[in-house]
């Protein structure tokens, strides 16, 4: 049997700064990917980047298109992580529940495009053999179930921001969770865990928000990259990884 057979299609979408893009940005995308893999039920199809515009208005928050052409060079290694400009196109700032609606409807359109020209097949296959009609509309029926779904990949400092007071809207962070649905990666200084447990809404959606251990622990942040860039320090090799709960190196 295919080992993808029944597995649902997932695309990861991660929003930041990416001011600028770190290693652990990337390796997020590979840690979510074996989490879901290794659950049985999942097969991530994509992973997108999607820089924040200059709305965002960040201190210190470079243009986004510089922001976007370091993210592409990035990812050039990568077969299945792209990075998509539109988000930081935008004039005004994005909430990030926006962002996600414009990707679910990306996926959408490729979906339903996919249906019609599945459809247009089909019906030039009956014209043909009229027999084969019944396997064949099933075949339509089932491309439509092929519409990847769409999950926020992020880090548990984000996660953690939702219980931030007036940044984030309820009604935004309940369609998150309970629409998409939330991929979160470990992070130093961050509890993914208890904050779920802490917070109901959180609660009530925590089986759409999957939480996965980095145990190769790596404290790079963009901010620190800024940091040592700004004092002339080398930002080559940042952080060699070590593993957590006091294991040796052998
Ligand atoms: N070391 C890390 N471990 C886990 N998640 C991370 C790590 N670094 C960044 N992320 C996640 O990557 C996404 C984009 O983050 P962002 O662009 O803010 O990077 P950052 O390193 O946190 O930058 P800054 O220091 O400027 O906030 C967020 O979801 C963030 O939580
Ligand atoms: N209400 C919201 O939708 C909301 C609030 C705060 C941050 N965000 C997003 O989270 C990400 C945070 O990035 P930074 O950690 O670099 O600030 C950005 O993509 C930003 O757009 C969204
Ligand atoms: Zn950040």
């Amino acid at each position: 049997m295919e080992q993808n057979e029944g597995r649902t299609p997932v695309v990861l979408l991660a929003c930041g700064s990416f001011n600028p893009i770190t290693n652990m940005h990337l390796r997020m995308f590979e840690l979510a990917r074996d989490y879901l893999h290794e659950t049985g039920n999942y097969k991530v199809v994509k992973g997108i980047i999607s820089p924040v515009g200059d709305g965002y208005k960040k201190k210190g928050l470079i243009e986004a298109q510089h922001r976007v052409a370091m993210a592409t060079l990035a990812v050039e290694g990568s077969d299945w992580v792209e990075v998509d400009p539109w988000e930081s196109e935008q004039t005004e700032w994005v909430e990030t529940a926006k962002v996600l609606r414009h990707h679910h409807e990306e996926l959408l359109t490729v979906g339903q495009h996919k249906d019609e020209v599945d459809r247009a097949k089909v019906v030039k296959k009956r014209k043909r053999n009229t027999s084969q009609r019944d396997t064949s509309m099933q075949q339509i029926r089932c491309s439509s179930r092929d519409v990847p779904q769409l999950k926020l990949l992020c880090g548990a400092d984000v996660l953690e921001s939702f219980g931030v007071p007036n940044l984030w809207k309820q009604e935004d962070i309940a369609e998150i969770v309970g629409e998409f649905g939330v991929v979160c990666v470990t992070r130093a200084g961050s509890d993914a865990e208890s904050f779920v447990y802490q917070s109901d809404l959180l609660w009530e959606h925590r089986r759409h928000i999957h939480i996965v251990k980095e145990w190769i622990t790596n404290e790079i942040s963009a901010t620190k990259i800024r940091r040592a860039l700004r004092r002339g320090q080398s930002v080559r090799f940042p952080n060699a990884g070590r593993v957590t709960a006091g294991s040796r190196t052998t």
